[in-house]
């Protein structure tokens, strides 16, 4: 298959080149690549930093230059994230290419002497993360035991919700990264769609559709309480859903984390809207969202301070956070690596996100690991919070297919 995607091409200097091949180029020489698409727009951006080591954040978010944050679940602190510098940032269908000059002259002569020697890389690989492949991996069983641990630990008083998650490891036979994005992209218009890859982290692809913050030009900060699940069914009204008490309460245990955060920060001024039933491909979620004029309360630099006190909100984690997330890291068998950290353009055409990272999977060498999650309370069932984790495998498996 051959989406508008695969076939995009952009003019650097002399040379015609398509962004797969800017794409294969830059992973060949080391370098750190971001090619992504925000909710409801339809053109994809790529961004590529020409170091060969990868770089963090250092400083606070507002203070970035224009890049790309990627950060793991266990990690809180946005200073420790993983930051890709965007050296050269494209916009794919335009022709247009930003660069930093300096910068971009290592890879603008690479491209060029590899077009000269029609020699374009036919054995590039993605980055690859050496002993991340998950040597321990839980199966339905582990998992099942794993949410009636959690349900034990919520029935004695030790914490109110957990999420566990699970990861399964699949073949991919024939494929091809730009029309898997351009894929994500149709079938999910409200998902940030982005495949992401660095030395340190390996190469991670996702559609998810949780924010955990945008601060927008008008410097309004955004958030989301985005929780419970159902699956979406074919000319379904999504006014008419109807939820049980358990999706309610494992939804609402979300808005009052976020709350509980405002309240510390003390403030009052926030619009909050919902929960309303908002759909994410095969999916529907209850989900709240949160807006704060940060200009009206002289708060410049609330994105940053909110990425650190949300992170991991309970929608990937739990409630109380610390007794939630201590059960998690002991009990999971596998490592979380990226799923349910965050990751998204900062300081970009005058704005930030970071969204949470989920229906994801990272890339290995001819298979993939996929990761997925489900909110657990007291009244949870764990053969159905298995199925749940499935469906939302489902999201990125029905475009590999
Ligand atoms: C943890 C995940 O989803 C979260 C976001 C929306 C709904 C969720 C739920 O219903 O459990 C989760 O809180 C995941 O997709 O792996």
């Amino acid at each position: 298959m051959n989406t508008p995607l695969a076939q995009a091409k952009i003019q650097i200097e002399k040379a015609i080149i398509t962004f797969e091949n800017v794409i294969k180029i830059a992973l060949k020489k080391g370098y750190g690549v971001a090619c992504y698409r925000l909710p409801h727009q339809d053109r994809f951006k790529l961004m590529i930093d020409t170091r060969e080591e990868t770089h963090t954040c250092g400083e606070a978010i507002e203070n970035l230059p224009s890049g790309f944050i990627f950060n793991p679940f266990e990690n809180k602190n946005a200073k420790a994230a993983y930051y890709l510098q965007a050296h050269l940032e494209m916009v794919l269908g335009d022709d247009e290419v930003k660069a930093n000059q300096a910068e971009y002259y290592p890879l603008r002569d690479e491209i060029n002497q590899q077009l000269s020697t029609d020699n374009l890389p036919s054995d590039w690989q993605y980055h690859q993360l050496v002993g991340n492949e998950q040597s321990t991996m839980g199966n339905r069983e582990d998992f099942i035991q794993l949410v009636e641990k959690g349900i034990q630990q919520i029935q004695d008083g030790k914490m109110e919700k957990f999420v566990p998650s699970k990861c399964k490891k699949m073949a991919l036979e024939h494929f091809q990264l730009m029309d898997t994005l351009w894929k994500l992209s149709c079938k999910y218009p409200n998902a940030f769609v982005s495949f992401v890859s660095m030395s340190e982290t390996g190469s991670w692809l996702g559609a998810t559709p949780e924010i955990l913050i945008h601060m927008d030009r008008e410097k309004i900060f955004h958030t989301v309480a985005l929780a419970g699940t159902q699956a979406y069914e074919e000319n379904m009204d999504l006014k008419d859903v109807a939820w049980k008490q358990k999706e309610i309460e494992e939804q609402a245990l979300v808005s009052r984390y976020i709350i509980g955060i405002l309240k510390k920060l003390r403030i009052r001024e926030f619009i909050e809207n919902g929960p309303k039933t908002a759909r994410a491909g095969n999916l529907i979620h209850l989900k709240t969202t949160f807006e704060i004029d940060t200009k009206a309360i002289n708060f410049p630099d609330l994105g940053g301070v909110m990425i650190d006190l949300l992170h991991p909100t309970s929608a990937v984690c739990g409630m109380p956070l610390k007794e939630s997330e201590q059960f998690l890291l002991v009990e999971e068998k596998h490592d979380r690596a990226f799923f349910s950290g965050y990751l998204g353009p900062i300081n970009t055409d005058g704005e930030s996100y970071a969204f949470v990272n989920l229906r994801c999977m990272q890339l290995l060498k001819n298979e993939a690991i996929f990761y997925a999650g489900a909110g657990a309370t007291i009244d949870s069932n764990p053969e159905k919070e298995w199925q749940e984790t499935e469906m939302k495998c489902n999201t990125l498996l029905s475009v590999l297919k």
